[in-house]
């Protein structure tokens, strides 16, 4: 599966420490990441992860760009809900693109661990083929 995590600043803490608890699980998947996430999660996991742009960079579209290609198949994104981010249309059009594609999406640590335990299930392969493709892909 094809995995991006993506943490606003003061979320980011939250998810490597998600992400060590897992890492187990993930480290079975190919892992995607905005730039900033991505590296820390790196360095502290030693993991391979592909970094896109940062999310106030461009990130959250690339990472949307994706999904719109089919090419992301869940999503965790610990957003701050009490924050105001310079670049809230791309993180409204992410979310936005979750729901036009059908693609699970995390946006906190308690979403996040009840999909963790369904990726461990292999409870995802239920989705395989069930996403809306628009004729596309
Ligand atoms: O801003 C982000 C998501 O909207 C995250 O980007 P970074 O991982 O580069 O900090």
């Amino acid at each position: 599966m094809k995995i991006a995590l993506i943490a606003h600043d003061e979320k980011k803490d939250d998810l490597i420490n998600f992400f060590l608890e897992h890492q187990d699980v993930f480290s079975e998947h190919e892992l995607f990441a905005t730039g900033t996430t991505g590296r820390r999660l790196m360095k502290t996991s030693g993991l391979s992860i592909h970094c896109f742009q940062s999310g106030p960079l461009g990130g959250d579209q690339e990472i949307g760009a994706s999904i719109a290609r089919g090419e992301m198949d869940l999503i965790f994104f610990f957003r701050d809900p009490l924050t105001a981010q310079p670049h809230e249309p791309d993180v409204s059009a992410l979310v936005r693109l979750c729901d036009v594609y059908s693609v699970p999406l995390a946006t906190n640590i308690g979403t996040g661990t009840i999909l963790v335990e369904g990726l461990k299930r292999g409870d995802f392969d239920q989705l395989h083929g069930k996403r809306p493709t628009y004729g596309n892909h």
